[in-house]
């Protein structure tokens, strides 16, 4: 039977899925998560019971070594899988992929270029596709973007306050997780389609962390920009910078470029500020001072930015929370949305406790949703409709 496969390199994990591919029903889902610290399989076949593998650090050391086992795993359980298509996450599109696209050598070559901007995800998104290829070179090998959900939104939240000329060539603001967010989009249209057609803001919080203003199905702001760096503090990413921080270590502390892109974007966020860990599990466990106040930096961050974005959005009809944090600590999210009374917003305690799907009060004005976000689903749908388009155009040629 045909199928699509998905890869989607997060910073911390590998998910993949295997859809068959009309009905995209989903026959395999799985990850490797916490690569670099505590690598750990996961993966549930159809509807038998869900595999957990603890895996060796030091053989899954990086997310070369855990693409190696994902597709080690693939032969070895779906050798009979006829890969038709496989869908790649790829975090970068720069200002010229807003839809999902065809992988060629000339749009790999583009992708590479937009490495830097994205350096802890593009080089495994396409390490994905080359491993891809050379796995299933006959599949239709499809990139979806992160940015482009985002491409659409208006001029002030695509610019920086930088001379123009910047601007044209591309050093714009261009959002991420928008696979997540395209996603979120749509099942809270099936849940909830007045409060989706209306103001909403999505937090997806995971090991990379943002918020998306959302109006009309449509993003209208978010908090990453140029690169994944920008907003929300995350595992171990700053978020919101001044950039007199970066001259000044360059200037004055003699740091190289190199070891600034490690400190900003391997050395700080929850990492940095715990001194412990980049994972909220861990933290919320742990319990010390700096634990504590690593969490505290970044609810703050997380109310501070929905208090913007309620701004933009001229009021507020639905929150969203995704995500490894969003979807799974309940603390944080009762904290996010403590003391927002004033703007009708009122969490039922105990729904939220056992992460039900709405987890607003009843008289609560704004309607606050969980929803498992699920990235696979979008990638395998644009993949299907791309690897359609390549078949019909063989028949018409
Ligand atoms: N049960 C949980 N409680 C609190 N945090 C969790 C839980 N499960 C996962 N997380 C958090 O979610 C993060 C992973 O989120 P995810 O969205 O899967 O990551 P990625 O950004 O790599 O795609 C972990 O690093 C951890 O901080
Ligand atoms: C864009 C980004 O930060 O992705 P992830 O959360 O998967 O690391
Ligand atoms: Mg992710």
């Amino acid at each position: 039977m045909p199928h699509i496969l998905t890869l989607n390199a997060g910073s911390s994990s590998i998910k993949f899925a295997l859809f068959e591919a009309g009905s995209l029903n989903e026959r395999v889902r799985g990850q490797i998560e916490a690569i670099g610290t505590k690598p750990h399989l996961s993966a549930r076949i159809a509807n038998a019971e869900k595999t957990e593998t603890d895996l060796d650090a030091a053989e899954v050391s990086d997310h070369a070594a855990a693409l190696a086992a994902i597709l080690a795993l693939m032969e070895d359980r779906f050798s009979g899988a006829d890969v038709k298509a496989v869908g790649h996450r790829i975090v970068h599109g720069g200002p010229d992929y807003g839809s999902p696209v065809i992988i060629d050598e000339d749009c790999l070559a583009n992708l590479e270029k937009l490495i830097p901007l994205a350096p802890l995800h593009q080089p495994h998104n396409l390490s994905g596709v080359r491993a891809a290829q050379a796995a299933f070179p006959d599949a239709t090998q499809v990139a979806c973007f992160d940015t482009a959900f985002h491409r659409q939104h208006p001029w002030v939240n695509d610019t920086y306050a930088l001379p123009l000329e910047l601007y044209e060539e591309g050093i714009r603001r261009y959002g991420f997780h928008g696979l997540s967010y395209e996603y979120v989009t749509r099942a809270l249209r099936q849940l909830a389609p007045m409060h989706a057609a209306g103001r909403v803001v999505v937090s997806h919080l995971g090991n990379g962390a943002s918020m998306c203003a959302i109006q009309g199905g449509q993003s209208v702001g978010s908090t990453m920009g140029f690169t994944a760096l920008d907003g929300l503090p995350m595992g171990t990413r700053c978020g919101q910078l001044d950039p007199g921080v970066v001259l000044y270590l360059m200037a004055e502390k003699g740091l190289t470029a190199a070891e600034i892109e490690n400190l900003l974007y391997k050395q700080s966020g929850l990492k940095g500020l715990s001194g412990l860990s980049n994972d909220m599990r861990a933290l919320e466990e742990a319990g010390t001072i700096e634990a504590r106040r690593a969490i505290d930096y970044f609810v703050y961050r997380i109310r501070r930015e929905l208090g913007a974005m309620v701004a933009i959005l001229s009021g507020l009809d639905a929150l969203v929370f995704c995500g490894g944090i969003g979807e799974n600590a309940w603390r944080i999210r009762e904290r996010v949305c403590q003391d927002f009374g004033w703007l009708g917003l009122e969490l039922d305690e105990s729904q939220n406790r056992a992460g039900e799907t709405i987890i607003s009060s009843q008289r609560s004005r704004v309607r606050v949703f969980i929803i498992r976000t699920n990235e696979e689903l979008m990638i395998a749908s644009h993949a299907a409709e791309k690897a359609q388009e390549a078949i019909a155009s063989a028949a018409a040629a």
